[in-house]
C-alpha cells in the first residue's frame, strides 16, 4: 500500500505501530531532533546493509529500551522532506516496561486512536497514517476502526 508521490526519495525511515489494549504506544520527540516535541510513533532512518524490520527492531530498543518483533508492513508514505516512511505493526510482551532514551525522546504514552487524531501536536504523516487506516485502506492487527471514526477525523 502507498500513497502516490513525486518527491525524490532521499532518505529511508520505518516507524512501529504496537497496540496494547487498543491504544497505539506513542512518543513526544525531544527537543533536539527533527521536528522537536512531535508525537508520533517509534522509528527512525534505515542504515546502510539494514532491512526495515532490523532498523524496526533496533530503534524501537534504542528508543524505548524494549524488545520487538516486526509484523506486517503496513503502510508507505513519503513526507514533503523526501524521507520515504514504511509503517510496520510490530509486537512486544505483554509485560515489557517502557525506559525512554531521553536523548531521543520526551515522554512516551499509550494513546486512543481519537486521542491521537486530536493531538495538535501529532506529526502531520501520522495523522494521514490514522486517516487512511480509518477509510480501511489497511488493517491494523489486533484493532478495528472505531464506528464513530468519521466523527472523530472530521
Ligand atoms: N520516528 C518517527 N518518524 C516519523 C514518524 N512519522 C514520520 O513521518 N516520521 C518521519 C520523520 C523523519 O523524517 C523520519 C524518521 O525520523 P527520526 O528523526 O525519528 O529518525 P532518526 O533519528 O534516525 O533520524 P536521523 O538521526 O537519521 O537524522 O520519519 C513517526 O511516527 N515516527
Amino acid at each position: 500500500m502507498s500513497q502516490p508521490h513525486n518527491i525524490p526519495i532521499r532518505k529511508r525511515a520505518v516507524v512501529g505501530v504496537i497496540l496494547r489494549q487498543n491504544c497505539f504506544l506513542t512518543i513526544r520527540r525531544s527537543l533536539t531532533v527533527v521536528a522537536p516535541g512531535k508525537v508520533c510513533f517509534p522509528g527512525g532512518g534505515i542504515q546502510t546493509g539494514e532491512t526495515e524490520a532490523e532498523a524496526l527492531v533496533r530503534e524501537i530498543q534504542e528508543e524505548l529500551g524494549i524488545e520487538s518483533i516486526a509484523g506486517e508492513r503496513l503502510f508507505e508514505t513519503v513526507t514533503p522532506w523526501g524521507t520515504s516512511v514504511a509503517w510496520w505493526h510490530a509486537t512486544i510482551a505483554e509485560d515489557a516496561e517502557v525506559v525512554i532514551n531521553l536523548e531521543e525522546v520526551a515522554e512516551s504514552f499509550w494513546r486512543l486512536p481519537h486521542e491521537l487524531m486530536r493531538d495538535p501536536d501529532l506529526l502531520t504523516s501520522n495523522r494521514d497514517f490514522l486517516s487512511a487506516w480509518g477509510q480501511a485502506t489497511f488493517a491494523i492487527p489486533g484493532i478495528t476502526v472505531p464506528s464513530d471514526w468519521d466523527d472523530i477525523s472530521g
